[in-house]
């Protein structure tokens, strides 16, 4: 496995495998790897002969700079998952490489980019297309794959890539979660022992929404399994909402294909997000 810092050692180390036509997969992350990371790797190699990971703590892409400062950054034990991942390359660049001077960065991604993360974290797609653009742009993949778990950020993506004509294939893999159901993720590293515990309402209220989905409205669905958020101490609710997987607008017909629950939550100090899809 090769690590390398620069976009110029990158591209020497990519050129000779775009000329004898290889395939490339990325797999774009902020670091701090757990299963989920480990799981896109998997299904990288499956897509591609080298597969590239990114590290790379977007500051862009932060609206609150608490979070930023406090966003985990274990590189020794990254290299290591990655090592045994299998992974042919890590790139880890500075924030000087991506962003060596001040730029502005506006594109239109649809009235999706608004709702429900947009509107808790605003412009934060913004931050998250600049940056897929810029690695999508030193790397030039055929297949870039990310997670489930952000499900309207793999739409924003879409959105993206579409808006450039970027020949690249998006790929949105599943949420890997722990046993007792919680998706993994870097923040959970920040959940005191009690915020663990509470934060299994997440998971469970989206698994009672989906084995309900049948036999319950939407207003009693999301009458219940919000009453189940707001009722454990501790976790003050975002949003939780039953939308169209494209538009990410509220659904209330049954019996559409592609509806998904999505929620957010604070635990504690830590802001989580989960999703399942219903239809
Ligand atoms: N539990 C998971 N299962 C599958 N993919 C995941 C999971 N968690 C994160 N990913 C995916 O890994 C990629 C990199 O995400 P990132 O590095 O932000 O990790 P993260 O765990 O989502 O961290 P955080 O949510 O705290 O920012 C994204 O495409 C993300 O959707
Ligand atoms: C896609 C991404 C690596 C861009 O910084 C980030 O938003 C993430 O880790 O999901
Ligand atoms: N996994 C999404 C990156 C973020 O929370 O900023």
């Amino acid at each position: 496995m090769k690590v390398v810092h620069t976009i110029a050692a990158l591209r020497s180390l990519l050129d000779p495998i775009k000329l004898a036509q290889q395939k490339i997969a990325l797999v774009p992350t902020m670091g701090a790897l757990h299963k989920g990371h480990v799981s896109l790797i998997e299904a990288a190699q499956q897509h591609a002969e080298i597969v590239v990971c990114s590290i790379f703590v977007n500051p862009t892409q932060f609206t609150d700079p608490k979070d930023l400062e406090k966003y985990p950054r274990p590189l020794e034990h990254d290299i290591e998952m990655l090592r045994a991942s299998g992974c042919d390359i890590v790139f880890m660049p500075a924030v000087k490489e991506m962003y060596p001077r001040e730029e502005s960065w506006h594109i239109d991604l649809g009235a999706a980019e608004f709702l429900l993360e947009g509107e808790f974290r605003k412009g934060h797609y913004q931050g998250v297309t600049q940056i897929v653009k810029k690695l999508f742009d030193a790397v030039e993949p055929d297949v870039a794959l990310f997670g489930q778990k952000d499900f309207q950020q793999v739409l924003m993506i879409r959105n993206m890539v579409s808006y450039f004509n970027i020949p690249v294939q998006i790929i949105s893999c599943p949420i890997i979660r722990e046993e007792d159901g919680l998706a993994m993720s870097s923040r959970n590293i920040h959940l005191t022992m009690k915020d663990r515990e509470n934060a299994l309402v997440l998971n469970q209220a989206l698994i009672y929404v989906k084995d309900h989905f049948a036999s319950q409205g939407v207003d009693t669905l999301l009458g219940h399994a919000k009453l189940m958020i707001e009722e454990t101490p501790g976790v003050t609710l975002d949003y939780f909402t039953i939308a169209n997987g494209e538009t990410l607008l509220p659904e209330t017909d049954q019996k559409k294909s592609n509806v998904i629950a999505l929620v957010a939550a604070k635990v504690g100090q830590t802001r989580l997000i989960d999703n399942m899809i219903l239809s």
